[in-house]
């Protein structure tokens, strides 16, 4: 039997790829087989053979070693928008029932599966239909990533609300330190903590990536 994580966040930009590489290296560590999806991803690069790639596509394919591009993501968009604008400008429907069929199939081929949507819990799909209607199709639980700065504890108590609204579970909280100094970070987190029932299971570091690539 396989487990499968849907992979939200307070915003977009906040570093769901970013904790979803860590995650997938921290089961692998265990020695786990781990796939990743990304549904629906906008904002792509045109590769010289005229494919379109999605840069979190890659850093996913990176670090699971996956080669189905087409079964991990089968939704991408060129424009880096909201995904209901980019599907409706490309004239795409999104099917929920497509994506819950190629997650079925890469949960047959391992022992973990996590899901990274687009955005935050409600970034639309299409009028009406939510990030939350992908994970609620999907039937996972779900795992947040809080984007550590100021007014992330409204946005991951909002979202924390919205999750639980939705019936599904909340398996836990990625506490991700995208500012390199976040006043009083230490009172921010226990502040999370005490408010979410759900365990914090990864904190991770700011990352310089001027420092690493100096
Ligand atoms: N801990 C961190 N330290 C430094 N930079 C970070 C950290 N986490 C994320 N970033 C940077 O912030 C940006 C956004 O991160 P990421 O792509 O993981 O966000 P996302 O939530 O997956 O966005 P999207 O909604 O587009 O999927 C990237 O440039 C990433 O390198
Ligand atoms: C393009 C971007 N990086 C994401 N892939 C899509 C973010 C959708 C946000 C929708 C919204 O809440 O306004
Ligand atoms: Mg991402």
């Amino acid at each position: 039997m396989s487990q499968g994580f849907f992979l939200t966040g307070t915003d977009t930009e906040i570093g769901k790829t970013h904790s979803a590489v860590a995650l997938i290296r921290h089961w692998q560590a265990q020695g786990q087989r781990v796939l990743a999806m990304k549904p629906v991803a906008s904002g792509c690069e045109i590769l010289p053979d005229g494919s379109w790639l999605n840069d979190d596509v890659a850093r996913l394919v990176a670090a699971s070693g996956q080669q189905d591009l087409d079964l991990m993501n089968p939704y991408r968009f060129l424009p880096p928008v909201s995904p209901h604008i980019a599907a409706r400008e490309a004239g795409v429907e999104i099917s929920l029932a497509r994506i819950v069929s190629h997650y079925r199939q890469l949960a047959a081929q391992a022992d973990t599966v996590l899901v990274e949507a687009a955005g935050g819990w409600l970034a639309p799909l299409a009028d009406g239909v939510y990030m939350e209607d992908m994970a609620r199709a999907l039937q996972l639980p779900v795992i947040l990533v809080v984007g550590m700065r100021l007014g992330c504890i409204n946005h991951a108590l909002l979202t924390v609300r919205a999750i639980e609204a939705s019936g599904l579970t909340l398996a836990g909280w990625v506490a991700n330190r995208v500012v390199p100094q976040q006043l009083a970070y230490a009172d921010n987190l226990a502040t999370l903590k005490a408010a979410i029932a759900a365990p914090l299971l990864l904190e991770l570091p700011y990352e310089d990536s001027t420092a690493q690539s100096a």
